[in-house]
């Protein structure tokens, strides 16, 4: 990938916590391009949220950095919206005003009052919760309250949205309308995605590459797989299409056989 395709530069990451300093993440190298949807898999524990923090500018590199766009991160900032598995909407505000609130935050020197309200309103619509607006999160489902969680953080226009297992916590049926609406929400918008996940299927329909992760500690980039299949991708049809087989019999055995072998990559 040339310099001027790169959106996204995360350059020798390492991370290391506490005293024994040694590395959780250890040389995390990895470039995406504006728009790519970029899924990160790997064993319990083995850092994926550390490094989706990273990127966040929730936490900071022991050594290495990322840069977003031309700039350096070095801290939280609307250009990175995150949406964690546990919805963290603020229960005493209703749906509206939960996104209401992030764009209030983030757009008000570029939008007017007028424009705020409108834009509010598009993103409950982007995510089909409009019927919804007046509720508080305790009185929806978990699957509307992900929706919510992720209305808003598209709301606030970011460079990148990064999902730290945006659909773990929700059951099957759910969880495969919601993948459906965010394939569709990233072929609209072509928002720039990093994923987290655990599970191989989802990571498959939804990204251009998948980004293996070693165990832990010193964990490395294994490997990277390009997705090639054509979008827009339908789940019943990939269901036996063998490209869609083989990713992900692709990644399973990385998974199961090659997640103790650190090959570096290059990308
Ligand atoms: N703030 C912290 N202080 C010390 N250790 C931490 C901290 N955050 C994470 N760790 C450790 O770093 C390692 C990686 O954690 P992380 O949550 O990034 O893994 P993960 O791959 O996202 O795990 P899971 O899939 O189970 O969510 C773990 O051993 C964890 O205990």
């Amino acid at each position: 990938m040339s310099g001027n395709q790169i959106f996204l530069d995360i350059s020798d990451v390492t991370v290391a916590f506490g005293r024994s300093r040694v590395p959780v993440l250890n040389g995390i190298d990895l470039k995406v391009r504006r728009g790519e949807y970029i899924a990160v898999i790997g064993h319990s524990g083995c850092g994926k949220s550390t490094l989706l923090n990273v990127v966040a500018g929730l936490l900071e590199a022991t050594s290495g950095g990322v840069v977003l766009d031309g700039r350096e991160v070095s801290g939280p900032g609307p250009d990175r919206a995150v949406v964690f598995q546990n919805h963290s909407l603020l229960p005493w505000l209703t749906c509206y005003e939960n996104i209401r609130l992030a764009v209030d935050q983030t757009l008000s020197k570029q939008m007017s009052r007028a424009e705020r309200h409108e834009w509010t309103l598009q993103n409950l619509a982007l995510v089909r919760m409009t019927h919804a607006k007046d509720k508080r999160p305790g009185e929806i489902s978990g699957g509307m309250k992900q929706r919510i969680g992720i209305a808003r953080a598209l709301s606030m226009k970011p460079k990148v949205l990064l999902l730290d297992e945006p659909f773990g916590a929700l059951d099957a049926l759910t969880r495969a309308h919601l993948q459906d609406q965010v394939m569709q929400i990233h072929a609209d918008l072509g928002t720039t995605v990093m994923m987290i996940t655990h599970d191989m299927d989802e990571a498959v329909l939804l990204s251009d590459r998948i980004v293996m992760l070693t165990n832990g500690p010193n964990a490395r980039i294994g490997e990277i797989l390009e997705v090639e299949l054509k979008r827009p991708r339908n789940r019943l049809a990939l269901a036996t299409d063998a490209r869609f087989i083989a990713a992900r019999a692709s990644v399973l055995e990385f998974l199961h056989h090659r997640h103790t072998a650190p090959g570096l990559v290059s990308v």
